[in-house]
């Protein structure tokens, strides 16, 4: 995963301006900076989201391509994802196998380690905040993939949730898989390799 001189403007405000940044295969990689800094943005850049104004992306060594073959290798956790009315916790993961073959660990596994095994059966809209995190980033994690693209997933978890988010993050990479996440939790990146991306002025 590598960005070249990766410059992008949103609404006329240079964001990024000529940002390098290379990930190899297995990293847990925190991207830190200030609110506006545009950690995001680069987020967006490397699932594809986002168009550079110039430079360029390359994410398992091509530009990122909105096409089932890259979304099969790539999970994104960041905005409240869509739920769907009527299911319940465990019946949104069970849609995680039922459209993926080969899920990293059984739904019950998920259910344990994502700490969501007594409110299984709520829907998400009656999950606390926290909880509702907890099971998207369940959802991402017991699906298989490659990469994973988390846009602060320490928000709304507990403590004792976060660090157990580091630990889970480790295993993933520790299989080959790699992580670039953007963060404001200083222990959780403190558990990555950590880029910084500063604010400029005029960015914010
Ligand atoms: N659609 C847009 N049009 C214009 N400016 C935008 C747009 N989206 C974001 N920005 C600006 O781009 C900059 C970078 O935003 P971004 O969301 O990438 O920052 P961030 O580092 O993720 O911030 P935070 O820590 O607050 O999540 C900010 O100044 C933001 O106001």
């Amino acid at each position: 995963m590598t960005t070249v001189n990766l410059t992008v403007e949103l609404g006329g405000n240079p964001v990024l301006t000529g940002y390098d940044l290379v990930v190899r295969p297995g990293e847990l990689v925190a991207v830190v900076g200030e609110n506006g800094s545009g950690k995001s943005t680069l987020l967006r850049c490397l699932a594809g989201l986002q168009p550079p104004t110039s430079g360029e992306v390359t994410v398992f060594g091509a530009p990122p391509a909105d096409v089932a073959a890259f979304w099969r290798r790539v999970a994104v956790t960041g905005d409240e994802p869509a739920w769907y009315p009527g299911l319940t916790a465990r019946e949104h993961l069970e849609l995680v196998p039922a459209v993926h073959d080969g899920p990293r660990m059984s739904v019950e596994r998920a259910l344990e380690l994502f700490d969501l095994g007594p409110r299984a059966d709520a829907v998400p809209l009656n999950l606390s905040t926290g909880q509702r995190q907890r099971l998207a980033l369940a959802a991402a994690l017991v699906r298989p993939s490659s990469l994973l693209l988390l846009d602060e997933p320490e928000r709304g978890l507990d403590t004792a949730f976060r660090e157990r988010l580091g630990t889970l993050l480790l295993e993933y990479t520790a299989d080959g898989g790699t992580v670039i996440m953007a963060t404001h939790d200083p222990a959780l990146a403190a558990r990555a390799r950590h880029v910084s991306l500063a604010t400029r002025v005029g960015g914010r």
